[in-house]
């Protein structure tokens, strides 16, 4: 089929994130904002024209579930509303292609910002292991990604965020030694890398804008793994 008009800036996005989620370099430019267990969310400082636009990256270690699990339900545009507390609404407006969707999506107001909204493509992809032996990354990721307009794109008052968001996951599983061949749950774990590049759009003040990234964050990563865990329990496992 042609190839649609953001063919060729997702393939790039989508490689920029790869190649940051493999460095993973939480090095201490980053700030740790909230450690809790297996999670670690960290954030940088940053202003664009005085407004906060800093970065996030998270790091959770769940086991039990698959990097295609994760991956499968943050992208799902059908389960949005289910597991994303802070969301008005959610549409599709378009599909590229079986993976790739276009998502307009209503935050639900942040007291005392003003209300958000996102209007994004949304791909997801599996990047097998491209070495000959076995033992090399093997990832599977979600990246959202703000467009400027789109023809179906609802007229609304709100403020448009700008938005680059990726999940990329890694699943690991114990070695068959440890298990008679048959690979349960209890022998998987997945390490996600969440980075978040939120611009709020419109100016909120730093101190309220980071008391919400730091309150928001940590939840959203929490309620959104335990509803993946939830869903997958008594599934057959997405390899
Ligand atoms: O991972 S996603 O792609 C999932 C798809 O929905 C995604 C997550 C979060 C956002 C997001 C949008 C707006 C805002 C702010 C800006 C000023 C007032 C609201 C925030 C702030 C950080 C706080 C926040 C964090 C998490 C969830 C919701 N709220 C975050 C966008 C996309």
């Amino acid at each position: 089929s042609p190839k649609h008009k953001y063919y060729k800036e997702i393939n790039e996005v989508i490689a920029e994130h790869i190649k940051y989620a493999a460095k993973l370099d939480i090095d201490n430019t980053w700030e740790l904002i909230h450690d809790e267990g297996e999670m670690k969310v960290f954030k940088r400082e940053m202003e664009e024209d005085g407004m906060v636009v800093d970065p996030l990256k998270a790091v959770h270690t769940v086991k039990g579930i698959t990097g295609h699990e994760v991956c499968h339900y943050f992208w799902n545009p059908d389960v949005r509303m289910e597991w994303e507390g802070t969301l008005e609404s959610a549409q599709v407006l378009d599909w590229f292609s079986e993976d790739t969707c276009v998502c307009y999506q209503i935050h639900k107001k942040v007291w005392p910002t003003t209300q958000r909204e996102a209007l994004f493509w949304t791909q997801i992809r599996h990047v097998p292991n491209e070495d000959e032996d076995e033992d090399g990354p093997d990832y599977w990721i979600v990246c959202n990604y703000s467009i400027p307009d789109h023809d179906k794109c609802p007229a609304s008052k709100n403020v448009r965020i700008n938005m680059n968001v990726a999940m990329v996951c890694e699943t690991s599983m114990e070695p068959p030694s440890s298990h008679d061949g048959e690979i349960t749950r209890d022998h998987i774990t997945c390490r996600i890398t969440y980075a978040a590049n939120v611009n709020p759009g419109g100016w909120a003040p730093a101190s309220v804008l980071r008391a919400v990234y730091k309150r928001e964050y940590p939840k959203f990563l929490k309620r959104f793994t335990q509803y993946v865990m939830d869903q997958t329990k008594d599934k057959p496992i997405m390899f």
